[in-house]
């Protein structure tokens, strides 16, 4: 029998996010206890958070691929680095991190994962941690992580996503989203879901999303308390194609994506529903299980996009359906290494191909009335 191509890879990589994403929602829970909120996040250069989740999800993703891969020839681009977690004065922080990351990996065989025979010690988190400064680029083989996307919605208690991918030549091959707050419909977890019936059924909280490029599929799983699930069900986007009908969502805060600019465009398309803001990638979730058609970010011209904010939820968009470029109607170039460059402008995201040829359309009209 053949072996199914990236068939270790893909289920690593899956159960991996489960296992982080069981990490995540243990420490959003301490978050929530006033106590601990200082000794949980912590500011980085560009003030923005950073938390015990991101570096500890980052260490055990890190040290399963490199369990079941080799840490060798093993390549990792991620977000996060040791400077300020190696620091003196960040020994109690440390300390944080590696209860978090060894209560995750005790639990790492129930997920059906490598688990160490003793707990991991802080220079083993931080080499852990360090081994993902890979930079990418356009050959070989690269894990492309996000451990916290969403770092702010996290840290509020609200969305956020552990995001996986792997690149290789520049192309995203695979991807995996945790979204452990992310509202399931029952029904969408039991018999599939394209978002036709509109009836409110009853919801449950937090899935696993992934994909592999060129099988045409996405799956979902539900999140469960302490192990992996058994069954996963087929992502389908919605088939809405009518900007009326559109929900478009985008991110939450102003100085991610100009909101001004968005709603022009959803307005100059005929769409009337008050955009969807929400943190992290869950907005490509959300196009990719039919309950949003339409997702843009536009930064300022000044902000260049990174891979692990895109990689994951690209390749589950496009496989449930979906259509991803930049606002020039051009593909995500995955090639360059850390960032995405050339991105033309922003980022579109949409269902299927009709409201995409839209946004599109819209992008040009407004940009030429703007430059008259
Ligand atoms: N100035 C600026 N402009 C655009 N994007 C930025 C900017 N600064 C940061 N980032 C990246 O945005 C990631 C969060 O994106 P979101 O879509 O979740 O934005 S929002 O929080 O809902 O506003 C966020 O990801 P995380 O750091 O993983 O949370 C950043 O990589
Ligand atoms: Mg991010
Ligand atoms: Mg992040
Ligand atoms: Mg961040």
């Amino acid at each position: 029998m053949a072996v199914e191509f990236l068939a270790t890879e893909m289920d690593t990589a899956v159960r991996v996010v489960h296992l982080a994403s069981s990490l995540c929602v243990k420490v959003q829970d301490k978050l929530r206890l006033p106590s601990s909120t200082n000794g949980h996040v912590k500011s980085k250069d560009d003030d923005s958070p950073v938390t015990v989740a991101d570096w500890g999800v980052q260490a055990i993703v890190s040290w399963v691929l490199a369990q079941v891969f080799g840490g060798q020839n093993l390549s990792i681009v991620a977000e996060e680095d040791t400077e300020s977690l190696s620091k003196a004065e960040s020994l109690g922080l440390l300390g944080t991190v590696s209860s978090a990351v060894n209560e995750a990996l005790s639990e790492a065989s129930t997920y059906g994962l490598p688990k160490p025979d003793k707990p991991l010690g802080t220079t083993e988190i931080l080499e852990a941690i360090g081994r993902c400064s890979s930079v990418g680029g356009p050959k070989g083989r690269h894990w492309v992580l996000d451990p916290v996307d969403g770092t702010l919605g996290f840290v509020r208690g609200d969305q956020y996503a552990v995001a996986l991918a792997l690149i290789e030549n520049g192309k995203v091959l695979l991807g995996v989203l945790g979204c452990p707050n992310y509202p399931v419909k029952k029904e969408c977890l039991s018999n599939g879901c394209n978002n036709q019936s509109g009836a409110a059924g009853s919801v449950t909280k937090g899935c696993v999303m992934y994909a592999k490029r060129g099988s045409g599929q996405a799956w979902m799983q539900p999140l469960i308390p302490g192990g992996y699930p058994e069954s996963a069900t087929l992502l389908k986007v919605s088939s809405v194609d009518d900007p009326v009908l559109a929900t478009v969502c985008e991110p939450v805060e102003r100085a991610n994506s100009n909101h001004l600019f968005t709603a022009g465009l959803a307005n100059s398309m005929g769409v009337r529903k008050q955009p969807m803001r929400v943190y992290s990638m869950v907005k490509y979730a959300a196009i990719a299980c039919g309950d949003a058609e339409v997702f843009m970010k536009f930064a300022q011209s000044s902000y260049k996009e990174k891979i692990w904010d895109h990689a994951a939820g690209v390749v589950i968009v496009e496989e449930a359906g979906g259509v991803v470029t930049d606002a020039g109607g051009r593909n995500l170039d995955f090639s360059k290494g850390v960032y995405l460059e050339g991105l033309d402008r922003g980022i579109i995201a949409c269902s299927g191909q009709v409201l995409h040829e839209k946004i599109i359309g819209a992008v040009y009209a407004s940009w030429e009335s703007s430059s008259l």
